[in-house]
């Protein structure tokens, strides 16, 4: 069922509200305070260096005074920008009880899940498949769920431990829903759970199992003879030739539980589907927005949902609800025609209290995008965000030309999947050459956008430059957790290519600071710029780490004595100078 079929605007229950915080009124009265004191610290610096240089300039005093004016306007832009955030943030709340007043369990709209892995030695398969089994035990129609795994690794290792946890889904979900679980990610549940009565043993004992044989194949690293016992599983490994590599294979596309499958009480399993798209040596495979847009084209040949959510790895759905709670925006005539995402927290597992480097990223993950959601809505942060399909194919207003009829995003696809998929379409869509041959700029005007190391934090920019708004979504109990890197190599990394991606966009054609400011105003550029010009806060932090230490040390004195400063500053203030 396409979502805009399923309610009528007329007698509609309240399915959310929102509040906007009060604080944001004393942010306003604040901030013309706080640049009154920014514009004197710049008046103050623009006269240091004037007489500078009228009094025979000297390296030794031009120089530092540069280099602080070069700090302060840096920060001086980003505390500006950071304004957009304090404007109008905005507290939800969704009415999850009045989602099936508006429309019956029959008539919800059918989701795909996409799930995206790159290394079975980085990202342990494991880890992945208690992601897929966290969405598969969604309290949500069986057969209006798809969870789609893109393997950028193509590895065995990954398939198998599908293999298996299709295996045991057929166990896990029916017991969830029997025993009322809220934890449906089995590792967290069987880490928190006593298992003293028999059932909830034989079912952890299959897990157990089950994780056995999965960290087993990834330890010797290959999947042994002895563990490929079924048909369907011979059948999916003679995919891989023996020239199969990570980076030159075939497209691999493997259904392994569709809704013709019954779980162990009789009801409907959801789908299943394992994937690695076609990788060529040579030819440009974009990471991770080239394997979320070949997962937009094959999942638009077998199911086409118009509701999306996406997930990393790394990540695990933590309360069953959470379909229906997004559907509480998706189902809102008064919202739904623009929505293109509602996006939920980063929340981390295993962070400690001291939080020694600042893991937890409180300014992007919880306090920033609240404000964004007073504007036109929060940037996308990758995982755990719902998308309607619709959106990556042009405006509200206009449908991109697309030019394979089958992936039109409001095409409906009644029928659960039962019989083999379109393996010559899947072949076309899936193969590394398509988006170089289609014209329809998957990448620059459809899709996930490519460019950023950031994928997400670039295609939302140019979503809503494209007149869509999205949704911030914070309920009580998290919707999800995720990793975060626990070393401090690890976290570098991440922090070195989440920087090198803001300033590929900030020196692009798309650059917030201009483009963004022209295209969505003040507020929403400057929100959009505020996260762009973060990894430019380096350079005001070198220099103010090191700059008052070297003056110190040649005898330099670049900081105007307080009593001094004062005093100018009230003589200019009631003009007596
Ligand atoms: O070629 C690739 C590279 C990565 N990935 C997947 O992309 C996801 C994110 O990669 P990761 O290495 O975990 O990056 P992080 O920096 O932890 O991810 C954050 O930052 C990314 C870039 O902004 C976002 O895409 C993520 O959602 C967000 O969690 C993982 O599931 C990977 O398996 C691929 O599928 N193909
Ligand atoms: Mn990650």
């Amino acid at each position: 069922m396409a979502i805009n079929n399923v309610a009528s605007a007329a007698a509609v229950p309240p399915l959310n509200t929102y509040r906007v915080v009060r604080r944001a009124y004393f942010n306003r009265l604040f901030a013309p305070i706080y640049f009154s004191a920014v514009a004197a610290l710049f008046y103050h610096h623009i006269h240091t260096l004037l007489r500078h240089l009228s009094s025979g300039p000297s390296a030794a005093a031009v120089v530092p005074t540069l280099l602080l004016i070069l700090a302060d306007f840096i920060f001086a832009l980003i505390w500006l920008t950071n304004q957009s955030f304090r404007y109008r943030p905005l507290i939800r709340r969704e009415f999850v009880e009045n989602v099936e007043k508006v429309s019956p369990p029959a008539d919800f709209p059918a989701m795909d899940v996409f799930i995206c892995t790159a290394d079975p030695f980085k990202e342990p398969p494991i880890a992945t498949a208690n992601a897929a089994l966290s969405v598969l035990a969604y309290d949500y129609p069986p057969e209006k769920l798809s969870v789609y795994v893109s393997d950028d690794g193509g590895s065995q290792l990954t398939i198998f431990a599908f293999m298996e946890a299709a295996k045991f889904a057929a166990h896990w979900l029916p017991f969830c829903r029997r025993n009322g679980v809220l934890d449906r990610h089995p590792e967290m549940f069987f880490g928190s759970c006593r298992a003293d009565d028999p059932e909830t043993q034989k079912i952890k004992a299959m897990y157990e199992s089950m994780k056995t044989r999965a960290e087993r194949v990834v330890e010797i690293g290959k999947v042994p003879q002895e563990y490929i016992t079924e048909e369907f599983q011979r059948e999916a490994f003679s995919k891989w030739t023996p020239d199969s590599t990570k980076h030159d294979h075939p497209t691999i596309l493997q259904v392994l539980m569709q809704n013709n499958d019954k779980d162990t009480s009789g009801a409907p399993l959801p789908n299943l589907i394992y994937l690695a798209r076609e990788k060529k040596k040579g030819v440009p495979h974009q990471f991770k927005a080239g394997a979320q847009n070949a997962l937009l084209r094959v999942s638009a040949m077998i199911t086409n949902s118009p509701l999306i959510l996406m997930m990393d790895s790394d990540y695990i759905s933590t309360d069953p609800i959470t379909v229906r709670r997004i559907l509480c925006y998706f189902l809102d005539p008064a919202i739904r025609p623009t929505l293109a995402y509602v996006q939920f927290p980063q929340i981390y597992m295993g962070l400690n209290k001291q939080d020694l480097y600042g893991n937890e990223c409180k300014k992007w993950m919880h306090a920033g995008p609240h404000g964004g959601d007073g504007l036109d809505g929060p940037s996308c942060v990758g995982t755990g965000v719902f998308f309607a399909r619709r959106c990556f194919y042009g405006s509200p207003r206009e449908l991109s030309p697309i030019d394979v009829p089958e992936m039109n995003p409001d095409r409906v696809i009644e029928k659960p999947l039962t019989s083999q998929p379109p393996m010559d379409l899947i072949n076309k869509v899936g193969g590394c050459h398509f988006e170089a041959q289609s014209k329809c700029q998957w990448g620059q005007k459809i899709g996930f956008r490519y460019g950023s190391l950031i994928e997400d934090y670039l295609t939302s920019f140019q979503m809503h430059m494209d007149g869509w708004k999205t949704v911030w979504c914070n309920p009580e109990r998290p919707a999800f957790k995720g990793e975060t890197p626990c070393t401090l190599v690890s976290l570098l990394v991440q922090i070195k290519r989440w920087g090198l991606g803001f300033l590929e966009v900030l020196y692009s054609k798309y650059c917030p600071l201009f483009v963004g400011i022209k295209n969505l105003g003040f507020l929403m550029g400057g929100a959009y710029s505020n996260w762009a010009l973060w990894p430019l806060s380096s350079v005001p932090f070198t220099i103010y780490a090191f700059l008052p230490a070297l003056a110190l040390l040649h005898g330099v004195s670049i900081f105007p004595k307080v009593q001094k400063l004062i005093h100018s500053l009230l003589y200019r203030v009631m003009s007596i100078d």
